[in-house]
């Protein structure tokens, strides 16, 4: 059983819209959706935790209908987005007593081995922390109340590499259970090649991607070749292109393949900032 299925999910704005947008997480895996400013992460995201209501398509959380079971699922999800903090006078502490009246599996002892972890004060006010100190313990809050999945819309964004590192480290030993499973948006590729397992990318309301991390580093390539050559290679070969100065730059889908077919060209093996740049670039999936 998956942790979250999405299937043919819809929703349409004025300006944008979200299209048949289908994916899963499995459980005990974590799967980083990706994609430029607007392509439709957060609406995904809002639409999953049943923030919007979505035109059409299909939500199932641990094999339930997302739609009709929020209020019961609610003890199992822990979101976490930029907007889910507290009221600005409230201290670590006052988010405790909230948190015990609202979560039945809230985790005093819990919470305050996060506290301690994270360096949190459990005094201080809200307003008084840093983003960082923020986003640390909106994330001991979510899950201190003990949840099996974890949704974070951009949790490492705007934070240093050291805090990034800490909260990486957190989701990591989360996951160990294998119930668990998290969700998360970044625009922060290399986060999400430290830890995700599988990628989603959205890019213009739809998705382009979805493939275990692994396979998408294994496989594509960034082939490059002179201006020259360029028109010579089947253009079906490539999923986007970049020209400089002299020459060419190829995202490929098999690096081997490419390899065998055009033996004379330099392939590398290219990153999933490289996937998404060139996908968001130009080229089909
Ligand atoms: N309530 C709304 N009404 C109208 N349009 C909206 C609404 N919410 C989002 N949109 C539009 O939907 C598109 C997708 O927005 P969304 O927030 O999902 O993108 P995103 O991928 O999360 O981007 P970012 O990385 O900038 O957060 C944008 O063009 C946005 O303007």
């Amino acid at each position: 059983m998956t942790a979250i299925r999405v299937e043919g999910l819809r929703k349409r704005y004025p300006r944008f819209e979200l299209q048949d947008v289908s994916f899963e997480v499995p459980r005990g895996g974590i799967v980083g959706l990706i994609g430029e400013n607007g392509a439709g992460k957060t609406t995904t995201i809002k639409a999953i935790v049943g923030a919007i209501r979505a035109d059409a398509g299909k939500i199932e959380i641990y094999g339930r209908d997302g739609a009709k079971h929020g209020k019961d699922l609610k003890q199992d999800i822990a979101v976490v987005t930029e907007e889910s903090f507290f009221h600005e006078e409230f201290a670590a502490k006052d988010v405790a007593h909230v948190m015990r009246r609202l979560y039945a599996r809230w985790d005093d002892a819990l919470y305050r081995q996060y506290l301690d972890r994270f360096h949190l004060p459990p005094d201080k006010r809200i307003k008084e922390l840093s983003k960082g100190m923020r986003m640390k313990l909106a994330i001991a809050t979510a899950l201190a109340h003990r949840p099996k999945l974890l949704i974070l819309d951009e949790p490492t964004s705007g934070l240093d590499p050291v805090v990034r590192s800490e909260i990486l480290d957190v989701f990591f030993d989360f996951i160990q259970d294998e119930e668990h499973a998290i969700l998360f948006s970044s625009h922060i590729t290399t986060d999400l090649e430290k830890i995700a397992d599988y990628i989603v990318f959205i890019h213009g309301g739809r998705v382009v991607l979805s493939r275990p991390k692994d396979e998408l580093l294994e496989q594509y390539g960034i082939m490059k070749c002179g201006l020259d050559e360029f028109p010579k290679v089947d253009a079906a070969d490539y999923a986007g292109f970049r020209r400089y100065g002299f020459g060419c730059e190829m995202l490929v889908r098999d690096r081997q393949a490419m390899r065998r077919k055009y033996p004379h060209l330099t392939i590398d093996p290219a990153s999933i900032e490289d996937i998404m740049l060139y996908y968001a670039r130009g080229g089909q999936a």
